[in-house]
Formats: C-alpha cells, structure tokens, sequence
C-alpha cells in the first residue's frame, strides 16, 4: 500500500475536509471529532465502524468518553495516508447516517 500522491490528496482528500476531517500537522494522518445524543448513540457507531473496519483489515485509532469519539486513520503499513483511510473515512460517514437514524 502506498501513501497518496499530491494528486489523490486534492481528489480524494478535499471531500473529507469539507466534511470536517482535517490532516494532522505531527503526522501523516486525518482525524475528526465526532458528537452523539448520549453514550449509546456513540457506542452504536463505534460497533457499526469496528465491524466494518474489520471486514477490510483497516483499523481505526479511536478515543471514546461518553458521546464522544475522536478517530485518526493512517495506515502504518506505509506510515502514512493510504486509500485504505479514504475508504474507511467514507465507510465512517455512512455509519454515521445509520447511526442517527
Ligand atoms: C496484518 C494486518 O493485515 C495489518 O496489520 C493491517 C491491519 N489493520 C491496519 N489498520 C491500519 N490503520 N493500518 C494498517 O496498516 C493496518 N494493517
């Protein structure tokens, strides 16, 4: 897996960032903040993204308190962003439609 190219950065990254993820300064990395109605709206979230995230072997850095979950993806087989997180970023903001429904 190789880390995006300057092209793939603006295609592929500019979506995300206008939909609230932004690139790590200290890393090659993306993170957002995400909020929920309470723990159990978090949590559920959480199982929808892990299952997922399994299910292509991509796995995310989560910190979880109450209804809130930060997320940072990178891929550390190249030490750095790799279409692997532009695909689990994308499969995280459709969790989040299921998740608020
Ligand atoms: C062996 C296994 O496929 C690898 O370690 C996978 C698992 N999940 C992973 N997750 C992330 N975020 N980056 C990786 O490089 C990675 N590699």
């Amino acid at each position: 897996m190789a880390v995006l190219n300057a092209e793939e950065r603006s295609t592929l990254l500019d979506p995300l960032v206008s939909k609230g993820w932004s690139v790590q300064e200290s890393r090659d990395a993306i993170y957002k903040e995400f909020q929920f109605k309470d723990f159990k709206e978090a949590f559920k979230f959480m199982t929808t993204v892990a299952l997922k995230a399994d299910e292509m072997d991509h796995h995310p850095e989560w910190f979880n308190v109450y209804n809130k979950v930060n997320i940072t993806l990178s891929t550390h087989d190249c030490n750095g962003l790799s279409k692997r997180d532009i695909k689990l970023a994308n499969i995280i903001e459709d969790s989040l439609n299921v998740a608020k429904n």
